[in-house]
């Protein structure tokens, strides 16, 4: 068996073509939606990924607020910030871009946004709903990769209902909220969340129909390991040297041999990435759409 590839590339550039018909529309109701970031110092991966939401913008037609500040900001300036988006009419949604520097107390910067411009869905009220189901469809804003992930699969009709999830991985942005989408009734699966205390891994993966591998360990999960015809989502990325060019390369926690035993695989990088900027542009016309009354 060579697993399907499951192609967040190619996904997200279809969910970006439906998005541009629903901005458009939103235009002829003179609504302009438009994502704010705040990208706090000079690291150079952060600023490639936040350079990527503006350019993910320009092509659906979202308008781009982009706030970039020196690494020495202080608290009470940064949340200043903050207000100011909130208040900002053209700003329907924005994104504090994570890790913050450490004198930051980043649970209180998040906090400080308002709910209904979330773009991540990670703020403690809209977790909240998650976790109490409030609406389904949801009304409030989804946390991207999870969102991502899910809708990876529905899109190539992966059938979910009933099935062993297996998750690694207890992050705050995939492991943990992802369990309460798969168990939600409209989806129906079984999941299995482990983490560096889980005792038997081997046994839980002999019998995952679905892997869901966000532990950030480069090849973790091996061909051997899983069930035939499993359905592998590489979530984690590290950056781990090339032996044999001495640079750093993007590696996920799935080794790509494992393809060759399982029925689907959502490759690192070419998955999960792409999909999680194009939820963050969901996350941002369901905002407009909710803020004019068209949801
Ligand atoms: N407030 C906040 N929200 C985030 O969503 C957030 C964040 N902070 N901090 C950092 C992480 C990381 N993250 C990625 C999203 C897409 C790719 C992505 O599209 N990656 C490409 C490869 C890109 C490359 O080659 O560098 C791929 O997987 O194909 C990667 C990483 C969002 N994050």
């Amino acid at each position: 068996m060579t697993a399907g590839i499951l192609d967040g590339k190619a996904t997200a550039a279809s969910i970006k073509a439906e998005l541009r018909e629903r901005v458009a529309a939103l235009g002829a109701a003179g609504v302009v939606p438009g994502l704010g970031t705040v990208l706090v110092g000079d690291d150079p991966a952060s600023h490639s990924y936040v350079s990527g939401k503006h350019r993910d913008c320009e092509e659906v037609g979202i308008t781009s607020i982009r706030r970039d500040l020196p690494a020495s900001i202080s608290q009470e300036e940064l949340e200043q910030e903050i207000e100011a988006l909130n208040e900002d009419p053209a700003c329907t949604g924005y994104i504090v871009q994570l890790p913050l520097p450490d004198h930051i107390d980043t649970h209180r910067i998040l906090e400080k946004i308002d709910p209904a411009k979330d773009a991540d869905g990670l703020h403690p009220t809209n977790l909240g709903r998650l976790v109490l189901n409030v609406g389904e469809p949801m009304t409030s804003p989804l946390p991207c990769t999870p969102h991502g992930i899910v809708e990876l699969l529905l899109r190539h009709d992966i059938d979910l209902k009933g099935k062993h999830v297996l998750v690694i991985g207890r992050g705050v942005t995939v492991g943990r909220p992802i369990g309460l989408l798969l168990t939600r009734k409209s989806i129906n699966s079984t999941v299995t969340l482990a983490h560096t205390g889980t005792r038997d891994l081997e046994a839980l993966l002999a019998t995952a129909d679905v892997v869901v591998a966000a532990a950030g360990q480069p090849h973790m999960v091996t061909a051997g390991q899983i069930k035939e015809g499993a359905v592998l989502l590489d979530v984690g990325v590290s950056r781990v040297e090339d032996p044999a060019t001495g640079r750093k390369r993007l590696t996920g926690d799935i080794d790509p041999a494992a393809a060759e035993r399982a029925s689907w695989l959502s490759p690192n990088p070419g998955g999960v990435g792409p999909m999680t900027r194009a939820m963050l542009l969901v996350n941002v016309v369901e905002a407009a759409e909710r803020a004019a009354g068209i949801r």
